[in-house]
C-alpha cells in the first residue's frame, strides 16, 4: 500500500471513527463509564535509537544529534535502557519535557493598563447571547490602524482591504482588533494555562454599565434603572476582553464547509482544546458551534478556539465528578448537546454526574457539522441523547475515546499513515519510530516560522507535549479497530 494511500485512508478511517465514535456507546456509557483500552501488537525486544530514522529523515539525522543524546543520556539509561516500552515512554515522556517549552505566544504585546471601561474604544456590536453583548473594541492606548478601512477574511486565509458596507465577513479587525463581552449574568472564570484552541481573556473588571450601541432595542431588561427605568439589571457589572475573532465556527461552516483534511484539522483543533480544558479540570459543558470562534493563519489554515465559559465546571482536583444530589445542580447549557450520562442523569443521594467526557461527545456531535451534514441532535435530524439507538450509527468499537485518544487518532491518520499502513499491528518500535520522526520534523521546522502552517505546527507540538503512551497504543486500537469494520463491510456487501 503506498503512503499516500495509507494517509489517505487513515484519514477516513480516523474522520469516520471519531464523528461517530465520541457519540456511540453514549448510552451504555451514561449506566457505566469505562476505557476500552485495546491492546495494539506485541512489544518488539530492541530498539537501536540510530535506526529510528528511515531514509527520508536522514537528511535530519545531524541535527537531531542533539536530541538523541538527550534522549539517551537523560532517559534511556535511567529507564533501564533495554526494553522499547521502556524506551517509548522515555519518549512520550522526555519529548513532553521538550515540547513544552515553547509557551503559547500572546499576539498582542503586553499591556499594563487596559483594566477600566474608559481604556477602550467601543465598535460596534457584534453578538449577543443569553447571558451577554459583545461589541468590537480597540484598546485606547495603542497605535490605531487607518479607520474606515473594514478586513474582509476570505476562506482561504486571504485578506482584502476593501471600504463597503459591512458583511458577515466584514468584522473591522483592523481597527477593533479586541472584542468586549459584556456579561449581564455570571461570575469571573477561573485562570487557565494558555493554549492555542481556547480564548484568551487578556482583561477581565468590572465597571459601570454603560449604554452601548443597540442597549436599549436589544437588551432593555437587564439595563440598570440609572439608564432604563423599567430596567432590572445591576448597575455595575463584568467584563471580558478577548481577541475579535472574524467568524463563529457556526456562521464560517454556513458560507465555506471545509475539504477533508481541513475538517480533520479542525475537528483536531477542537479535541485538543477539550483535551487541554480537561487537564487543567474544567468542563466547558455548552460546546455547540456558537460557542468556537475562528480566524486563518498566516497559511490559510483555520484556527480554532473554544469561547464562553460562561457555564462550565472547573475544579480543583480535575476529576470532574459533580455531586449530583438536587434537581437544582446546574448540568450545564444546550440541552440538545449534553452527553447522554449528563441528560440521562438523576438526582439523589450519592449520585455524581461525570462531565469527564461530556465534552468529548459534544464535539462528535459538532463534527458531522464540519463535515458538511446536519448536527444529529438538533431539530432537523432529530435524535435525542437521552433515548438514541446506536444502530441509528454506524458500527464502531464500544467505549467512547476521551478527547486525548480521539485527538491521538487523527495525529495518527493525518501523520501517522506508516505507522498503521502495517497489516500485521502496531509494535512499540513502530511507534517509538514515528515520535521521534514527529519530533524531528516539528523540531527543524520550528513553529510559526515565516510561511510554515501555524496551527499544524501547532497541532504537532500540542502532541506531542501530552503523550502518555497508553493513549497512544489505545488510539491505534481504536483505528485499526475502524479499519477491520471497514474491510468486514466491503467483504460483506
Ligand atoms: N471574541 C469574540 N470575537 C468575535 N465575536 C465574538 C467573540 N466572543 C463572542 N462573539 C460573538 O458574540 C456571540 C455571543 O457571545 P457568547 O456566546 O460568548 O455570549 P453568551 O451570552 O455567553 O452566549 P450563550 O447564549 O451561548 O450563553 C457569539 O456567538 C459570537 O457571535
Amino acid at each position: 500500500m503506498s503512503v499516500k494511500h495509507a494517509i489517505s485512508r487513515g484519514l477516513e478511517l480516523g474522520r469516520s471513527v471519531l464523528q461517530l465514535g465520541l457519540l456511540k456507546a453514549g448510552g451504555r456509557f451514561a449506566a457505566k463509564l469505562r476505557a476500552d483500552r485495546l491492546r495494539v501488537g506485541p512489544p518488539a525486544r530492541t530498539v537501536q535509537p540510530r535506526a529510528f530514522l528511515p531514509s527520508r529523515y536522514r537528511y535530519y539525522r545531524s541535527s537531531l544529534t542533539g536530541l538523541a543524546a538527550q534522549l539517551q543520556s537523560a532517559g534511556f539509561r535511567r529507564f533501564g535502557g533495554g526494553s522499547p516500552r521502556n524506551r517509548a515512554v522515555f519518549l512520550a515522556f522526555g519529548l513532553g519535557a521538550v515540547f513544552r517549552k515553547k509557551r503559547f505566544q500572546s499576539p498582542f504585546k503586553p499591556f499594563s493598563s487596559g483594566y477600566k471601561l474608559e481604556d477602550y474604544t467601543i465598535g460596534n456590536q457584534i453578538g449577543k447571547g443569553s447571558n451577554a453583548a459583545v461589541y468590537e473594541a480597540a484598546a485606547r492606548f495603542a497605535p490605531q490602524e487607518s479607520h474606515g478601512k473594514r478586513s474582509k477574511i476570505q476562506p482561504g486565509g486571504e485578506e482584502e482591504q476593501e471600504e463597503t458596507t459591512p458583511s458577515l465577513t466584514c468584522c473591522s479587525l483592523h481597527t477593533f482588533p479586541m472584542a468586549v463581552k459584556m456579561i449581564h449574568f455570571g461570575v469571573l472564570p477561573k485562570r487557565m494555562s494558555a493554549h492555542p484552541n481556547v480564548i484568551r481573556v487578556y482583561r477581565a473588571f468590572t465597571a459601570d454599565v454603560p449604554l452601548l450601541p443597540g442597549a436599549q432595542e436589544e437588551y432593555p431588561a437587564v439595563l440598570p434603572a440609572r439608564l432604563n427605568p423599567d430596567g432590572l439589571g445591576n448597575n455595575r457589572t463584568l467584563f471580558l476582553i478577548m481577541k475579535n475573532y472574524p467568524f463563529t465556527l457556526r456562521q464560517y461552516l454556513e458560507v465555506s464547509p471545509p475539504g477533508r483534511r481541513q475538517g480533520s484539522l479542525m475537528v483536531l483543533q477542537l479535541l485538543e482544546g477539550v483535551d487541554h480544558l480537561c487537564r487543567q479540570g474544567v468542563a466547558h459543558r455548552d460546546l455547540k458551534s456558537d460557542n468556537v470562534l475562528l480566524e486563518f493563519d498566516s497559511d490559510g489554515c483555520p484556527r480554532l478556539v473554544i469561547t464562553d465559559f460562561g457555564c462550565c465546571l472547573s475544579q480543583r482536583d480535575s476529576t470532574l465528578q459533580l455531586p449530583f444530589n438536587s434537581m437544582w445542580v446546574n448540568r450545564g447549557g444546550n440541552a440538545s448537546l449534553m452527553a447522554p450520562e449528563v441528560i440521562t442523569a438523576v438526582p439523589g443521594g450519592g449520585v455524581v454526574i461525570d462531565y469527564s467526557k461530556a465534552d468529548a461527545w459534544a464535539v462528535g456531535a459538532i463534527s458531522y457539522e464540519i463535515f458538511g451534514q446536519p448536527n444529529p441532535f438538533y431539530r432537523a435530524v432529530g435524535l435525542d441523547s437521552r433515548d438514541y439507538q446506536e444502530a441509528g450509527l454506524p458500527p464502531l468499537p464500544s467505549g467512547r475515546p476521551s478527547a486525548r485518544v480521539a485527538a491521538n487518532m487523527l495525529h495518527l491518520s493525518l501523520w501517522g499513515g506508516k505507522v498503521l499502513a502495517n497489516q500485521d499491528g502496531v509494535g512499540v518500535r513502530k511507534l517509538a519510530d514515528w515520535l521521534l520522526c514527529r519530533s524531528a520534523v516539528v523540531l527543524l521546522k520550528g513553529c510559526g516560522g515565516p510561511g510554515g502552517n501555524v496551527v499544524e505546527a501547532e497541532l504537532q507540538r500540542s502532541f506531542l507535549s501530552n503523550l502518555d503512551l497508553e493513549d497512544l497504543r489505545t488510539a491505534v486500537g481504536f483505528l485499526l479497530f475502524g479499519r477491520e469494520q471497514r474491510q468486514a463491510c466491503v467483504q460483506s456487501a
